[in-house]
């Protein structure tokens, strides 16, 4: 019993502190000179609707002893501060909080979306596009939400009730006052046992909500293969499934704040009807004034409307704090780390060794193991090997999207993990194997590697990569919009993006994974001497499954299950008559 009754309080205790670390992290990124402007006018504005009754009663009073001056003056001053309150505080409150507001979305947009950007590549590989969007735009507002409920909400309604309190204890008789203390205090109590069930019941609409969402996007994305496989019904029933199920979930939980309303509600008209009626009581016995009835219930009248938005504001204040938890989850999920030297040294072609590397993605078996290799200064090496086996996975490494379980990459002798992931990148460019392009112009798409590059050289990377008679032919010509991912282009074409955009970065090291798989032989063939005279000098990794693209390079790894298992240039691996050599005659054989 005791130790249950621990267990709850301790829980309790949790969900308390968790809460309160909420708060505090939506107000971090408040921007600071808005936060003490917008707190100094709720401040005055609290003053202000404050004393308003004061004068609104000493006018009753004044009016009712027929003291015409006085009632005058108490007139005056009851319409000066409800003007002072209505018109000036509330329209500059308005004011300074959309600065407050705006300054909030700004921070959290751009820190939300540089973090995505930091994010490691096996990040996503487990999370869905539209999985992360809508944890950061849900997020986004439930921050906005939080900020709205405390700043606009809770802050007024808790200056008010001290503030009322206060002048209450001094004005009226005690038993009055203490109406107002116990409705405020079953008012906290429901509150925050509302507010703590509101946000477990959020919680569960907000995953649903984000799964649905995360269907549709992925099914968006892919829209072309859903059509190619006529899988739009199939497609179309399980979002409806997953929004029925999101739907379903705000249903129940409408039902739930309803019930909690109807609770806050009820509390609030049993304590103004109590505390009117004594206030009537003592006002017939003529312990009070006729004064302090009509600010008894202005009191009351005037906290039924904070309360009113705070209690409104339960399931906003609730929702906000589920969604931005989300958002701080995601905010907390480590980046890449850019620990190292951010500068590799020199500017030529670089040297890279593998040594003794083996590699396993995430709950995977061993993809390289012990992989050892030297491409020297200037050379050009190529990798072939079954589907599998393990070739794009160096390449991966090489450019520290993932890091070796053990063993170590050197460039220029020096071990990779020395540098940040950024100066590695920075000095080598990549064909990959699937181009995905920006929806951008296709000058955009190729610049994209070096934001610097005049006209002149990106044309002249257009030429070498054999994009020049598209370009001729296309209308817009470089400015020519690609579409979503590139879908404008056929595969070859966005292949060639990729080489131009490559051979413009003028790297230390080329990796060409796969760079000319989609090309017809002919185009294959121009493309493959531009890039031999581009590259000429330039350290170079190239992977193909087509043995002609490679039989030139220096020297040959074969690769198989993660080990090199033959190496050497094309007619030495012809002559072992090995794997290469089986290889070879399968694909002369059959063109
Ligand atoms: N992100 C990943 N998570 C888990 N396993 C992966 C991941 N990427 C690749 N693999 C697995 O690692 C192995 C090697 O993949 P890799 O892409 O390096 O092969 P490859 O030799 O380049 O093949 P291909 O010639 O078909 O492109 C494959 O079995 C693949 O399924």
């Amino acid at each position: 019993m005791m130790e249950s009754l621990r267990r709850r309080f301790s829980d309790r205790l949790k969900k308390i502190n968790e809460f309160f670390h909420l708060l505090r992290k939506s107000l971090g990124y408040a921007p600071r000179s808005a936060l003490p402007i917008v707190l100094g006018v709720i401040f005055l504005d609290s003053v202000l609707i404050a004393a308003t009754p004061l004068a609104l009663r000493g006018a009753v009073n004044e009016l009712a002893g027929h003291a015409a001056g006085l009632a005058l003056g108490y007139v005056a001053l009851y319409v000066v501060l409800e003007a002072a309150s209505a018109g000036g505080t509330a329209a500059f409150i308005n004011r300074s909080y959309a600065r407050l507001e705006y300054g909030v979305r700004y921070m959290l947009t751009t820190q939300a979306y540089h973090h995505l950007l930091d994010l490691p590549q096996a990040t996503y590989l487990t999370r869905k596009v539209g999985q992360l969007t809508t944890i950061v735009g849900k997020g986004l507002q439930g921050a906005v939400s939080v900020q709205q409920a405390l700043i606009r909400g809770l802050l007024p309604a808790v200056l008010q009730v001290l503030l009322v309190g206060g002048i209450l204890f001094g004005t009226v008789p005690p038993t009055i006052a203490i109406i107002f203390v116990v409705f405020v205090v079953f008012y906290g109590v429901i509150f925050r046992h509302n507010l703590l069930l509101i946000m477990a019941g959020q919680r569960e609409c907000v995953s649903a909500d984000i799964e649905a969402s995360a269907l549709a996007t992925d099914a968006v994305i892919n829209h072309e293969t859903i059509k190619l496989f006529g899988a739009g019904t199939e497609l179309s029933t399980r979002i409806d499934a997953a929004y029925s199920s999101s739907r379903d979930r705000w249903i129940s939980y409408a039902g739930m704040t309803a019930k909690s309303f109807g609770q806050t509600a009820l509390v609030t008209l049993t304590c103004f009807g109590v505390a009117l009626y004594l206030t009537a009581e003592q006002t017939l016995r003529g312990a009070m004034t006729v004064g302090g009835f009509v600010m008894v219930s202005a009191y009351f009248l005037r906290l039924i409307e904070p309360i009113r938005f705070l209690f409104g504001g339960v399931g906003r204040l609730a929702g906000g704090l589920v969604d931005f938890q989300q958002l701080l989850g995601l905010l907390s999920e480590p980046v890449e780390l850019e620990t190292g030297d951010p500068v590799l040294p020199g500017n030529g072609p670089l040297t890279l060794e593998f040594d003794r590397v083996a590699f396993a993605y995430p709950g995977r078996e061993n993809v390289l193991d012990e992989i050892s290799f030297k491409v020297p200064a200037g050379r050009a090496v190529a990798l072939v090997g079954a589907s599998g086996a393990g070739k794009s996975t160096i390449a991966r490494l090489i450019f520290r999207l993932y890091s070796p379980d053990r063993g170590a990459i050197f460039v220029d002798g020096v071990a990779i993990d020395r540098f940040t992931p950024a100066a590695i990148r920075a000095a080598i460019a990549i064909v990959p194997q699937d181009t995905v392009l920006f929806h951008d112009s296709i000058a955009a798409n190729i610049g994209f590697a070096r934001p610097d590059a005049s006209a002149a050289e990106i044309d002249e990377a257009v030429c070498l990569a054999g994009l020049a008679p598209l370009i001729e032919r296309l209308p817009d010509g470089l400015e020519t919009i690609v579409g979503e991912r590139g879908l404008k282009l056929s595969g070859g074409e966005k292949q060639r993006v990729a080489i131009a955009r490559a051979i413009l970065k003028r790297p230390r090291l080329f990796v060409l994974d796969e760079a000319t798989s989609a090309l017809d032989s002919a185009t294959e063939r121009t493309i493959l001497d531009n890039l031999a005279r581009t590259t000429a000098g330039v350290t170079t990794i190239m992977i193909a499954h087509r043995l002609s693209a490679i039989r030139a390079a220096n020297e040959i790894l074969v690769i198989d299950h993660g080990r090199v298992v033959e190496q050497g240039n094309h007619a030495e691996l012809l002559v072992r008559d090995g794997l290469y050599a089986h290889m070879w005659r399968a694909q002369t054989e059959h063109s």
